[in-house]
């Protein structure tokens, strides 16, 4: 790759202290022209106007809204992003001040995120990149795992009097989150506390969080719009509240989200990083997703930004229908965690095994906020860093592995904004580009449906059990059900001490009793 290359493939956004050097993806120069550009291009324009751009769900689609209240198509909107904004501004000084107390009148030290998917995914990405001196130490409920649950109750200790706790839920019916709910409840109560007085609900208006917040007194609610998706809240209330309790500057995450939607909705594919990168993935994975990508923060404090990026992109663009029914099995397969921390990982088969992925580097330029000890004559670790960045980028390369890099000054609430707002708008680029709706997941219903018959089956035959000991071919054949679904209800059962097991030498030779 030529310096001339190089100079020709970047883009750089001096303001937000960005860039981003396409150079080592090998994109012919004509590429872009075969391209439906102006199809993108229009297509981003009609969701910022508030066209129904999620068909499915008959939704607008308004996440670009949030951090520009102005683009929002109509007064009541602007309201429904401005209105809520200021009350969580004035919550949070309110909590940090201590004039919002724990109900033993205690200022509140702690705070449990309650949630899961984009309902926890954005706030924990911003908190470990930003939260450093939060004033809240915060922790996450983001599963039904009644032991990781566990292991956060006892990590907060004693402090669960003197945490504030956050149900977020955009729906407010997703089980995972309102099991958690529960077991939080549980805790509190078991710690002499009114769960309540504790908590705050982030979700829909009307939905069932939002009825339950209500009925238990919960001190605060903030709405959540249905024209925001989960996977791009993180600029509603659902990552505003817990950052502005965070003490993060959350009007500078916004700016930084604001000022790169407004760099890359541009008409001009010379001058736009988001329909650059858009075209990037395309040409990577040959408009199907033929490449897998894999997202490689050199710095610690981005090491979620992988697992965010992961929901962003795989629930968006991984649909089996394109927006006019044909089936196309779309999507971008996204895994990482950090550099170089990787390289002593997996990096040996992207160098020298199977050639199925492209690379997306993320540098952040300054290595510490101050000064840094010599590890060796002449070097800091920060050299070291960037020493390992740009050997992999090029070892990669040497073996023809392709790789985009994304460079920023630093890790701030600014520049972190316009990461996120960055691939929110290549997601809608590609999108567009490949004709689907990035907006729903009807994929995610199958599984939540699949998991109700096995709660129901689950019943069946726990109340089929007797003193008498039976197979699950038995069970199976008493209840008319799949001999396989009913022998994994009974094992579960036995696990958790609700049935005895016989172990035999097989599954079939199983037997179990009450
Ligand atoms: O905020 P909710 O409604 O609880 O949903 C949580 C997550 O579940 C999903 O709907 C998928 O089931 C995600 O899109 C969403 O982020």
């Amino acid at each position: 790759m030529s310096w001339t290359e190089y100079n020709q493939s970047i883009i750089r956004y001096p303001e937000l202290g960005f860039s981003i050097d396409t150079s080592l993806m090998d994109i012919p120069a004509d590429y872009a022209a075969g391209l439906e550009l102006d199809k993108a291009f229009a297509g981003i324009k009609a969701i910022e106007k508030g066209d129904i751009c999620n068909p499915d769900e008959g939704r607008m689609v308004g996440h670009y809204w949030l951090r520009n209240a102005e683009l929002a198509p109509t007064a009541e909107l602007k309201a429904d992003i401005t209105g809520p904004l200021a009350d969580l501004k004035a919550f949070a000084a309110k909590v940090l001040a201590g004039e919002i107390v724990a109900e033993n009148g205690e200022k509140f030290e702690n705070l449990l995120v309650i949630g899961i998917g984009g309902s926890a995914l954005g706030p924990q990405l911003v908190y470990d990149a930003l939260g450093a001196k939060s004033p809240l130490k915060t922790f996450f409920f983001d599963n039904t795992d009644p032991a990781g649950i566990d292991t956060t109750v006892a990590k907060i200790g004693c402090g669960l009097s003197k945490t504030l706790s956050l149900v977020v839920s955009k729906s407010g019916g997703t089980a995972e989150t309102r099991n958690a709910m529960l077991e939080a409840k549980a805790a509190y109560e078991a710690a002499g506390c009114d769960f309540g007085k504790h908590t705050v609900a982030i979700t829909g208006i009307g939905s069932k969080l939002d009825d339950y917040s209500k009925a238990n007194g919960f001190i605060a609610m903030f709405p959540m719009d249905d024209w925001v998706g989960g996977r791009t809240s993180v600029m509603s209330t659902v990552g505003l509240v817990p950052a502005a309790l965070q003490g993060i500057d959350i009007d500078e995450f916004l700016q930084g989200a604001a000022d790169m939607d407004a760099l890359t909705r541009v008409d001009d594919f010379a001058k736009n990083a988001g329909i650059q990168l858009a075209a990037a993935w395309h040409h990577a994975g040959n408009g199907k997703g033929e490449k897998d990508m894999v997202v490689l923060p050199y710095k610690d404090s981005l090491v979620l930004f992988s697992k965010y990026l992961q929901q962003l992109v795989m629930e968006s663009l991984g649909k089996e229908l394109d927006l006019d029914g044909n089936v196309v099995h779309q999507g971008i397969a996204v895994y990482g965690n950090k550099g170089s921390t990787d390289q002593h990982a997996y990096v040996q088969q992207l160098r020298d095994g199977v050639h199925n992925f492209f690379v997306t580097f993320i540098e952040v330029r300054e290595g510490r906020d101050g000064q840094s000890i010599k590890v060796e004559d002449d070097f800091t670790s920060a050299d070291y860093l960037q020493g390992f960045l740009r050997g992999t980028r090029k070892a990669l390369y040497q073996s023809d592995r392709k790789s985009i890099t994304i460079s920023i000054d630093k890790v701030t609430p600014r520049s972190l904004g316009a990461l996120i707002a960055l691939f929110e708008r290549a997601v809608s680029y590609y999108a567009l580009l490949v004709n689907i709706n990035a907006y729903h997941q009807p994929g995610v219903e199958a599984g939540k449906k699949a998991a109700g018959d096995f709660l129901t089956l689950l019943n069946k035959v726990r109340e089929s059990l007797s003193a008498d000991a039976q197979s699950a071919e038995q069970i199976a054949a008493t209840l008319g059900d799949d001999i396989e679904d009913v022998y994994h209800c009974l094992s579960h059962l036995a696990a958790n001490g609700q049935a005895k097991l016989n172990a035999g030498a097989t599954p079939a030779e199983d037997s179990f009793a009450v």
